[in-house]
């Protein structure tokens, strides 16, 4: 196996199952013309130097054909892994457990992300490296005031009416973009441990993640907006 800078192996898991419920045939909807998936295998192409695999497991028959026509390894994934209550993890697991090679982390890029910044890959890798975590999750800053509903009465969520923006406990919210996850955490069924490490993305693209045909609307857009930048 080559080798990174980061003399580390790292293998990018794109999970794509063919049966999505809300928005049919989602990971191969066309965004500006290119299927949605083919974003995260061009993504994925794009680090190279860093990434020594890319793989795609799928239950799908077209998914299987773009994907092949892109030159990446195709995993058929399993029907009793393929519901729609199947987890992302126990797709990374199996595909983990049917390549030959062995590899130090799993990258998991989600088709229903489409849009990343450049960098983000390589700066995440060198951060799991450098902070010797053993997962890494990408989030973002919320600007909303949160509440919940009790009893037909709305509740403010950890802050009181009035209250200034800026004087709020930040938080955050996963944004689906990227995931990295050492070999062993995905064969004990675990995407992130206590011992994650965040990635803060404060951009537009990471409010992209693709449900419903809104949100597909709202990628156009803000791949259309990034274009003007
Ligand atoms: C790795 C992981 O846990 N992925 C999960 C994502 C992310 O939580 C979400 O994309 C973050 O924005 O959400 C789902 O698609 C969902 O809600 O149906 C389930 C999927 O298993």
């Amino acid at each position: 196996m080559k080798t990174n800078k980061l003399n580390k192996t790292f293998v990018v898991i794109i999970p794509a199952r063919g049966g999505s419920e809300r928005l049919p045939k989602k990971n191969v909807l066309p965004l500006k013309n290119k299927p949605l998936i083919e974003y995260s295998i061009d993504f994925a192409k794009s680090n190279l130097d860093y990434v020594e695999k890319i793989v795609v497991t799928t239950d799908d028959q077209e998914i299987k054909r773009i994907a092949l026509k892109n030159n990446v390894q195709v995993i058929d994934r399993p029907k009793e892994i393929s519901g729609n209550k199947a987890s992302t993890v126990s797709a990374l697991k199996h595909a983990l457990l049917t390549l030959n090679e062995t590899y130090d982390f799993v990258i998991l890029l989600q088709p229903t992300n489409p849009l990343r910044p450049k960098n983000l890959l390589k700066s995440a890798c060198d951060k799991i490296i450098e902070e010797g975590a053993d997962s890494l999750i990408t989030v973002t800053k919320n600007h909303h005031k949160l509440g919940k509903i009790v009893n037909n009465t709305y509740e403010p969520f950890l802050y009181n009416m009035g209250q200034r923006s800026q004087d709020l406990e930040p938080l955050y919210y996963e944004n689906g973009l990227l995931y990295i996850t050492k070999r062993e955490l995905i064969l004990d069924d675990k995407i992130i441990s206590n011992n994650n490490i965040p990635v803060i993305v404060d951009h537009a693209f990471a409010n992209v993640d693709i449900d419903t045909m809104d949100d597909f609307k709202l990628a156009e857009f803000t791949l259309e907006q990034q274009k003007d930048e």
